[in-house]
């Protein structure tokens, strides 16, 4: 057996409690050996003067879409999406979604994420960054059938089951999958119909956004008199396997629609504010029982891939939606973007404990933004940024040491990314 200690730190336990200890691990297993004192390994990380996270999970992103950061800002979402995104979608290169794909993974390792969901196309593009990478990944293929002819709809929800069948598993299990149709508004009732009951059989998971503006809301409880997680509910998209992105419009039957489902919500409180889209009732789904976690969205409406401003924001923007200073506090976002988004998911990581996946942070907490130190999940949730981040850690794999990316050549990936950029202008501009 190969192991890993971090040695020297801090460590935050799953009751939220902070304790002096280090942290040993199965490398081979990639499993979390024991927490305590004095332990050694083959191979050491510091951990002084630093506190040992479970490693952040990203439940909702579309990572390749860092290729898009800053293309398009301040605007609606379905403006933004028809007016700008999609037509530069329809322009990306495979080679594009690769090198978005690596940008946005390097992001996520240098600020402490070691897990996320993602929906886009080309997802073997984007599973070959997160084997390259090192992290793990629950990703899809994202439908849409609105305007295009029956043939292109069907290939397009077949490719989802296809891509969840062949990905369920890959990089030593590092990669899980899910259908993913995009929304209840742009995928058609017939294909929902048909194609999630088919995953449902093979026992794939359905992710896809919902309740995200009032403008979705509306259409569809004008045409079918119940609101859209009622629909998804008659669909058969509410189970506990499932999670959904956003949930921003949600009344209080869907909380408890959500609730006894056991369906996870995604809040994704950047984009919500970004795209005005609205605010979320965070405070009152966590109340009602509901499995909630964090996810930045893509890289061009948030506009980065922090989970450490993601859980600054999910408690700023839960206090105001709540109207309550005491609502979303500190305790609750550090679990979020932990344990909430990792449950949404299905993954067993989001604890340090022993026999835990070993996917892990350790923040340096020696800056002039992190000091005095009263209360080390209050610095977490209001007042560390990814620059904090020190080493990552993912299947006992160290991805990053002293804040140097192993896995992938950052440079190349920056020097790839700007060059794939600059390709894309041109040809938006011809
Ligand atoms: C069909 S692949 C996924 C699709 O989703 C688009 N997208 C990005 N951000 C959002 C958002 O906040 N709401 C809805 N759709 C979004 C992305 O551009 C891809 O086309
Ligand atoms: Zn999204």
């Amino acid at each position: 057996m190969t192991t890993l200690a971090i040695t020297g730190g801090r460590v935050l336990l799953p009751d939220a409690t902070i304790t002096r200890a280090d942290v040993l691990i199965d490398q081979d297993a990639g499993e979390i050996l024991q927490i305590g004192p004095d332990l050694d390994g083959d191979e050491t990380l510091d951990g002084s003067d630093a506190l040992v996270t479970p490693g952040f999970v990203n439940g909702h992103c579309h990572v390749a879409m860092s290729l898009l950061r800053g293309y398009a800002d301040d605007k609606p979402l379905e403006n933004w999406l028809r007016e700008d995104i999609w037509p530069a979608e329809a322009q990306l290169t495979d080679e594009d979604i690769r090198a978005g794909a690596e940008l946005g993974v390097l992001e996520m390792i240098k600020s402490g994420t070691t897990a996320f969901a993602d929906m886009y196309f080309e997802v073997p593009e984007i599973a070959a960054a997160v084997e390259e990478a090192g992290v793990r990944a629950r990703l899809g293929h994202g439908i849409v059938t609105v305007a295009k002819d029956e043939e292109e709809a069907r290939e397009d929800a077949e490719t989802s089951l296809e891509i969840a069948r062949e990905y369920d598993g890959a990089a030593d299990g590092r990669i899980s999958a899910a259908f993913m149709p995009h929304s209840l508004t742009t995928v058609g009732e017939e294909y929902l119909a048909e194609y999630v009951p088919r995953a449902r059989e093979a026992g794939i998971p359905i992710h896809y956004h919902a309740n995200e503006t009032s403008e979705e809301v509306t259409p569809i409880v004008e045409e079918r008199g119940v609101r859209p997680l009622a629909y998804a509910a008659e669909k058969g998209m509410l189970d506990s396997q499932d999670f959904v992105a956003h949930g921003v419009h949600v009344d209080e039957s869907e909380i408890q629609l959500l609730a006894e489902a056991g369906t996870g919500v995604i809040h994704c409180p950047a984009s919500n504010m970004k795209l005005a889209s609205g605010m979320a009732p965070v405070q009152r789904m966590l109340e009602a029982g509901v499995t909630v976690g964090l996810g930045t969205d893509g890289a061009a409406s948030n506009n980065d891939l922090s989970m450490l401003d993601e859980a600054r924001d999910a408690a700023m923007l839960g206090k105001l939606a709540a109207e309550d200073a005491s609502a979303v506090p500190a305790e609750s976002v550090v679990e979020l973007v932990t344990r909430g988004s990792a449950d949404a998911l299905g993954l067993e990581s989001g604890r340090l404990e022993q026999g835990a996946p070993a996917d892990l942070a350790v923040i340096d907490l020696d800056a002039p933004h992190l000091t005095p130190r009263y209360d080390l999940v209050s610095h977490l949730a209001y007042a560390a940024a990814a620059s904090d981040v020190r080493h990552t850690v993912c299947d006992g794999r160290v991805l990053m040491r002293d804040r140097e990316v192993l896995t992938l050549e950052e440079a190349s990936v920056l020097s790839r990314a700007r060059e794939a950029a600059a390709d894309l202008r041109t040809r938006l501009e011809d």
